[in-house]
């Protein structure tokens, strides 16, 4: 069975390219070419991230779904200007041809500090985490998880500069201030008898960079090849999954793909399935535009250009059905 979803989803080691100019870089580049032509998803192994930091995490997970309903209540995400918060089962239609989708989640974002420009601007994305008092540790756990999910996030985009034969440093300038979310996802036991358009994550492409995520071992992710079979990501000991975002695709004049994915949470035995999304997007105002060898001499590009918020901001308004208050940056954007 992972020979099966190896062969669909490859797996890179890091090992030898953690730092730059690490002598497999190249290699690693490479893999990482040859997978985004085809799904935009694959394996990272020897990544570098301790093992128990993301055992540590899971089980913040727990901690923070398991926070009683009421308090929830009170620190949803649709009171939070940046969409951080409770996101209760149903909220969210991932696929607007399906149900809403059976997962309950957490979702808090980098601790930018109250006077960064962004935040004070109310940028999507940018400050404002709603924490409960009941997890007094999820403030810094999170931060720590999130800084070293950056790292990662930041030597990927490296990679994925030297995979399109672009100096390793192409997109290091759209790092600086990164708009990045952390999520922690719950799965119920996907109901008996349930029909075919019930999910827990409705088939849905991301929407930003690079999305990086733990799974614990139950499985129930599955990922849409360019032949239309949905391929299972099995989760595999000490890995990450990767997957690039709808960015990409704009980024690199549709060479590179970001493929639906799905999740049922068929095969746990009646438990819930947790699983932890790092969800990476540069700067704000980061021109999303090909990057240089990706469109042909003569050819018009595929997508217009836009800025990475204004990107973002269109996607959670298709979703949730809802935008965060930021019609201040237009000026700026124009
Ligand atoms: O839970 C998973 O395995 C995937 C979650 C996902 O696709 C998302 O949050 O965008
Ligand atoms: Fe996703």
């Amino acid at each position: 069975m992972a020979a099966d979803n190896i062969a669909a989803i490859p797996l890179i080691d890091l090992g030898d390219a953690l730092m730059p100019g690490a002598p497999g870089s190249a290699e690693a580049a490479r893999l990482m070419r040859h997978a985004a032509t085809i799904s935009g998803f694959f394996y990272v192994r020897n990544h570098g991230i301790d093992a128990n930091r993301v055992d540590a995490q899971f089980k913040l997970a727990a901690k923070l779904l398991d926070v009683p309903p009421q308090r929830r209540a009170a620190m949803d995400m649709r009171h939070s200007p940046t969409m951080r918060g409770y996101e209760n089962l149903g909220a969210q239609t991932l696929d607007a041809t399906a149900r809403p989708d059976l997962k309950e989640s957490f979702y808090c974002g980098m601790a930018y500090p109250a006077d960064h420009p962004y935040v004070l601007a109310g940028y999507q994305t940018y400050g404002h985490n709603q924490w409960p008092e009941e997890v007094p540790e999820a403030p810094a756990q999170c931060e720590a998880y999130i800084q070293s999910m950056l790292g990662l996030s930041r030597r990927l985009m490296q990679l994925l500069a030297l995979s399109l034969d672009l100096p390793e440093g192409f997109f290091d300038d759209t790092a600086e201030s990164p708009m990045v979310t952390l999520r922690m996802i719950r799965y119920p036991a996907h109901p008996e008898g349930a029909d075919e358009r019930t999910f827990g994550a409705g088939a849905h492409t991301d929407w930003g960079a690079i999305t990086i995520l733990a799974q614990d071992s139950h499985g129930g992710l599955e990922v849409q090849m360019p032949d239309g079979r949905w391929v299972p990501a099995t989760p595999m000991e000490g890995c990450f999954v990767v997957n690039l975002g709808d960015m990409i695709p704009r980024w690199t004049n549709g060479l590179y793909h970001s493929n639906p994915h799905r999740v049922r949470n068929l095969h746990s035995g009646g438990a819930p399935r947790y699983s932890i999304p790092f969800f990476y997007e540069p700067d704000y105002f980061a021109r999303i535009e090909p990057v240089p060898g990706t469109v042909a001499e003569g050819e018009s590009p595929r997508f217009s250009a836009c800025t990475a918020g204004e990107h973002l901001r269109e996607m959670y308004l298709k979703t949730y059905g809802m935008a965060a208050k930021d019609d201040a940056p237009k000026a700026a954007m124009a």
